[in-house]
């Protein structure tokens, strides 16, 4: 006791002696573990859908690891990000040096140049802003990172609010943390961490070339200037910067003010698991639910995404309890999805001016309208124009609360998105369907009528676009219109009509189109078409060739050629190394096959 009383005097007249602004935080430990404390509260629970209302859950209870991993370079994708999911969880671990979320800011071993700002690049829905999350709350818990003094989390969708005004950074932080005041950080002699989540969400023209020069926390501009001089450097040069980004904003910061780039990858496949366990505590249901989604590949590849696993866990729950069919394709688990949202509606929301149909329609028009377009968040007047009753909030906050959401954004008006690009691709696709089935319209072109007809033109369109933005739908348009499909869309629109052309002359369409096009990202989407119409011919003809070794003998054509990628990708076995001579033969020259299986090759670990 008396030895700690003496080493507090003697800090506090070495301190005296220091300098001021860190007396300043010493005479306010106070302050400092109120900002700690309430970011603890803000981030203990994890608000995902409808728990906005209410029910949160705990995120320490459902937290799963993420698989992060250094990133190579800067280089950015403009891939679908489906794709990108896809081609990622094919990926072996072992690949790339993972890094825990909480270490980002450390040097890996063997790297020596300090780490001032960390870029984050991960698809939408991948676990960027729960990282976020874990990485403040494990601090305010006093578990992690204990060297920074003070956290700053400043999301861009907030930040946009503060588009026009013209404030110092003093003033700024005292907006978004009144518990600030007094709190002198301006001499950077406390450790202090800026948190910018969504730079995809950025409203504030952020301009790295300008020449305005800002070093004084209290000297007044506009925010981007704050922010631009905060992230290079100019403004607090100690403050640590993570800015998080979906890939297809990230080079808004150029990479010479990046010290770090990592990348979400979502969950690899024992944290799939882990999810789905520590999401139920009925062990029981959760290990149903994981063999469930290991029956069917393509279900359980898109579990590397977590707010897929978060669709999987809220349907399958709902579905596993009394027997029932269970979804075994992508389209039908979003369907069902659908089916559920529709249903919290009816539970919460007995008065109703707008039936499900009518609301699905319009949001499927907006949801298509919007995708054609390349647009992923809308405002009032786009919901206007689709028949949507901005003021009716009620209407779709019970219907559409998880599909659906509200944000605050530019010029003090609505800004609103799905929750994830998925979801609007799926709707887009059904408003088409039923637009076709119920009505006789394609929506591409009103001069034909029929269903096949919409197919093909469907999917020409899907193939002259050059960055795959309408593959997912064109995967859920086709698999909406299987047969068994109509039973459950009866369940959601009670005039469904099932559809009277049979799928056969779209099935060979899009074998058509296998044999003719070169790109075999493109063929290679046909293929999912073909497992979504459930049309396995070509794949089955493919994996008799391989299991029998005569694949070196045979002349393969084209289209054989892409199954045997399809084959590869979506096999159960870890793609480890890639053997050219298991394909090479008198038919089939190396550059050839090269060339043909390249998209596969890019996912093995090794190749000879
Ligand atoms: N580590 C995790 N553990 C458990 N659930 C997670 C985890 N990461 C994400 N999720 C689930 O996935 C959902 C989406 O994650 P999140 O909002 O972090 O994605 P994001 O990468 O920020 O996406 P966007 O770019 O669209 O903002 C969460 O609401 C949550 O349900």
């Amino acid at each position: 006791m008396v030895h700690t009383t003496f080493t507090l005097c003697v800090s506090h007249i070495s301190l005296l002696s220091c300098n001021v602004d860190y007396l300043l935080t010493q005479f306010h430990p106070f302050k400092l573990n109120m900002i700690r404390s309430n970011l603890r509260k803000r981030f203990e629970c994890l608000y995902e859908g409808s728990a906005k209302q209410g029910n949160p859950t705990l995120l320490n209870e459902v937290y799963t690891e993420l698989y992060i991993t250094e990133s190579e370079s800067g280089e950015i994708n403009y891939e679908h990000e489906v794709r990108q999911i896809e081609r990622h969880s094919r990926r072996a671990a072992t690949e790339d040096t993972p890094i825990k979320c909480s270490d980002i800011f450390r040097a890996l071993p063997g790297q020596d140049k300090p780490i001032r700002t960390v870029l984050t690049k991960g698809v939408a829905g991948i676990g960027k802003t729960v990282s976020v999350q874990k990485f403040i709350l494990d601090w305010a818990e006093g578990k992690e990172n204990q060297d920074v003094q003070l956290i700053f989390p400043l999301p861009f969708r907030e930040l946009n609010l503060m588009k026009d005004k013209t404030l110092s950074l003093s003033d700024l932080l005292q907006v978004f943390f009144p518990e600030t005041k007094h709190l002198k950080i301006s001499r950077d002699k406390y450790k202090v961490l800026f948190i910018f989540d969504g730079l995809d969400e950025c409203r504030l023209s952020l301009d790295f070339q300008s020449d305005v020069r800002l070093c004084d926390v209290s000297e007044s501009a506009s925010v981007d200037v704050l922010l631009t001089n905060l992230i290079v450097g100019n403004l607090l040069p100690s403050a640590l910067i993570w800015i998080t980004s979906r890939p297809a904003a990230a080079d808004l910061v150029p990479s010479e003010c990046v010290h770090r780039v990592t990348e979400v990858r979502g969950f690899n496949e024992p944290q799939k698991e882990e999810y789905f366990r520590k999401r139920f505590s009925d062990q029981r249901l959760a290990n149903t639910i994981i063999s469930h989604l290991k029956s069917s590949r393509s279900l359980f590849i898109m579990c590397h995404l977590p707010v897929f696993c978060w669709i999987s866990a809220a349907v399958l729950e709902k579905m596993l309890s009394p027997s029932g069919e269970i979804p075994k394709t992508l389209t039908q688990m979003y369907t069902h999805f659908l089916i559920l949202q529709t249903n919290i509606k009816h539970e919460k929301d007995y008065e109703k001016n707008v039936t499900d149909e009518d609301m699905i329609l319009k949001l499927g028009k907006l949801a298509f309208q919007q995708l054609v377009k390349g647009n992923v968040i809308f405002y009032e007047e786009d919901l206007r124009e689709c028949g949507i009753d901005v003021t009716e909030a009620s209407v779709y906050s019970g219907l559409c609360t998880q599909i659906f959401r509200e944000e605050f954004g530019l010029y003090q008006g609505k800004v609103f998105c799905f929750v994830h690009l998925s979801v609007q691709e799926h709707l887009a696709a059904l408003y088409v369907h039923l637009s076709c089935t119920n009505h006789n319209r394609n929506v591409f072109d009103p001069m034909t009528k029929k269903t096949y007809e919409l197919h093909q033109r469907a999917v020409d369109e899907a193939l002259q676009s050059k960055n795959g933005h309408l593959d997912l739908f064109l995967r859920f348009l086709l698999g909406l219109s299987v047969e068994s499909h109509q039973v459950l869309l009866q369940g959601l629109m009670k005039q469904t009509r099932s559809s009277s052309d049979s799928n056969e002359e779209t099935v060979e369409y899009i074998k058509k189109k296998i044999r003719t096009t070169c790109s075999p990202e493109k063929s290679i989407n046909l293929f999912h078409c073909l497992n979504e119409l459930g049309d396995h011919s070509l794949v089955e003809e493919i994996q008799q060739y391989l299991r029998s070794g005569r694949i070196t003998e045979a002349k393969l054509s084209s289209s054989q050629w892409s199954a045997v990628a399809f084959v590869l990708l979506t096999s159960e076995k870890k793609l480890e190394e890639f053997k050219l001579n298991e394909f090479v033969g008198a038919e089939n020259k190396a550059d050839h096959v090269l060339q043909k299986l390249l998209p596969v090759i890019k996912e093995y670990r090794t190749a000879e």
